[in-house]
């Protein structure tokens, strides 16, 4: 009793002290853990771009349309429905990169994994599809037979986009320095004869005439020729130009300067808070409007932009046909009416399915016409009229060819007079000499040159940049 009896009871003490501090441990090692978790949740990936902005593509920007249909009062409820636009008010240069993935990622996404189980009859790829059809548990040979529903999106997938073949866009960031070697090869044999004369320094009155005879024949027009060459005369006797290089510079110059650096021109095409922008395209007939009206719609769908075209050219039967094909190409909407129907109608049409549709940009073609047949060009008068009664019209963009050269500027001038163009597109640079022409236009209307067309594929349209056009006609 004595000493077995107070060995138990020790032993049975010592068993509860143990007890009782391990207890006590493991209470204060979940107390610290409850607190923990509050710290690492702060580690946040935050914006990485470190406010770098992409330069040298498209620039669209909202034009000045105002609002055709009466906008109700209140404006905090006439906000949210709107709200879309707002994210897309920070202009053009990024917006690349945002319209791919958007259209790539649809058709090959879902397919790839759903391939895979299929040929694996077998209870290990089942397991994922078996978890949604959960609810039918007696068939166990079946699964696999579920696995097909699976693989239907599979197959529905080439139903559901109507247009066969929506091509790749080649990026509108940079367009400029990839087509400057079109550029180059037909411009710079003016550049290259102005600095062979001007590169020798003191030149005498002879060499002064073959100068402005250079540049006359590049159609830089008269007055902006006299302008250009009194210009350089003072400079270079002011700098006491000697070198090539020194010539190089004071011409670059002068040139850049004479195309008007300041101009805006950005792309009228963001739409507006309660219908699209609306752009007119506009000229003589052949030079490449509908071409240009389909190329514009796949820089705005490659910007992330939604698309209707409205074929208002109801004179050449085959237009129609054309722009609807340029529409397709590229997943956007085409508002067409009968052959030889009325063009305003069409436009007036295309401008309100825009606005139903919410649609951010509608690009309306009409028909060519010459520019001398006041007829024609009173209906085109009507165009716009008519579609300013649904909406106003951001921009009206004259297309010219630039392989007309002078001809070019009288076109600008009639055009101008009836439908108030607000910006040029300057056609076929690819093939001519005489790009002059942008020094003219300008000069004369006072409207930027906003677009250039460097070739007839699908991408070959560019932003007009004064920088990179004189560059390119210096070689
Ligand atoms: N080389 C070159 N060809 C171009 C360019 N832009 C248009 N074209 C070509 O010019 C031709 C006429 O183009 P269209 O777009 O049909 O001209 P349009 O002004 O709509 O003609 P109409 O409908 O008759 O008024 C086509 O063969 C185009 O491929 C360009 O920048 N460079």
């Amino acid at each position: 009793m004595s000493t077995g009896a107070w060995i138990a009871i020790a032993a049975v003490l010592a068993v509860l002290v143990v007890a009782l501090v391990v207890g006590f441990t493991l209470a204060r090692r979940r107390r610290i853990s409850l607190a923990a978790p509050e710290k690492p949740e702060l580690t946040e990936p935050k914006d990485q771009s470190g406010g770098y902005q992409a330069g040298g593509g498209f620039n669209f920007s909202r034009g000045p349309s105002a609002t055709a249909p009466p906008v109700p009062p209140t404006a905090p409820t006439a906000e949210p429905p709107t709200a879309e636009p707002e994210p897309i008010a920070p202009p053009a240069p990024e917006p690349g990169p945002v319209a791919p993935p958007a259209r790539e990622v649809k058709p090959t996404a879902p397919p790839e994994p759903v391939v895979e189980p299929k040929p694996a009859a077998e209870p290990e790829p089942v397991a994922e599809p078996e978890a949604p059809a959960a609810p039918e548990p007696v068939v166990e040979p079946e699964p696999v037979v579920e696995a097909a529903p699976v693989v239907a999106p599979e197959a529905a997938a080439p139903a559901e986009p109507e247009a066969p073949a929506i091509e790749e866009i080649a990026p509108t960031a940079g367009r400029l320095d990839r087509l400057r070697g079109r550029l180059s090869r037909s411009q710079n044999a003016v550049g290259k004869s102005l600095l062979g004369l001007l590169g020798g320094g003191d030149l005498d009155e002879d060499s002064w005439e073959e100068v402005e005879d250079t540049l006359l024949i590049a159609d830089i027009g008269a007055a902006t020729t006299t302008k250009i060459v009194e210009r350089l005369r003072e400079e270079m006797a002011a700098r006491g130009v000697r070198t090539e290089a020194e010539a190089r510079a004071l011409l670059r110059e002068v040139l850049i300067d004479e195309l008007r650096p300041d101009l805006d021109r950005s792309i009228h095409a963001l739409p507006h808070p309660d219908h699209p922008a609306v752009l007119l395209i506009v000229g003589v007939n052949g030079t490449g409007k509908t071409t240009t009206t389909g190329k514009l719609a796949r820089v705005l769908v490659a910007d992330g932009r939604r698309v209707l075209l409205g074929a208002a050219d109801t004179f050449r039967a085959a237009a129609a046909d054309q722009l609807q094909t340029w529409a397709e190409r590229v997943g956007a909407e085409v508002v067409r009416g009968k052959e030889g129907g009325d063009p305003a109608a069409i436009a007036f049409d295309s401008v309100s399915k825009g606005i139903e549709d919410g649609i951010d940009a509608v690009v309306i073609d009409t028909a060519g016409r010459l520019h001398t047949k006041t007829g024609l060009m009173d209906e085109l008068g009507k165009v716009k009229r008519v579609v300013e009664k649904k909406a106003g019209v951001d921009d009206v963009l004259l297309v010219l060819d630039a392989t007309v050269g002078q001809n070019g500027l009288m076109q600008a001038r009639v055009f101008a007079e009836v439908v108030d163009i607000t910006g040029v597109v300057l056609t076929k640079l690819d093939g001519t000499a005489k790009g002059g022409i942008v020094f003219q236009v300008q000069h004369e209307l006072g409207v930027p040159v906003k677009l250039v067309g460097l070739g007839e594929g699908a991408d070959d349209l560019a932003p007009f940049e004064p920088e990179a056009f004189v560059d390119a006609l210096l070689g």
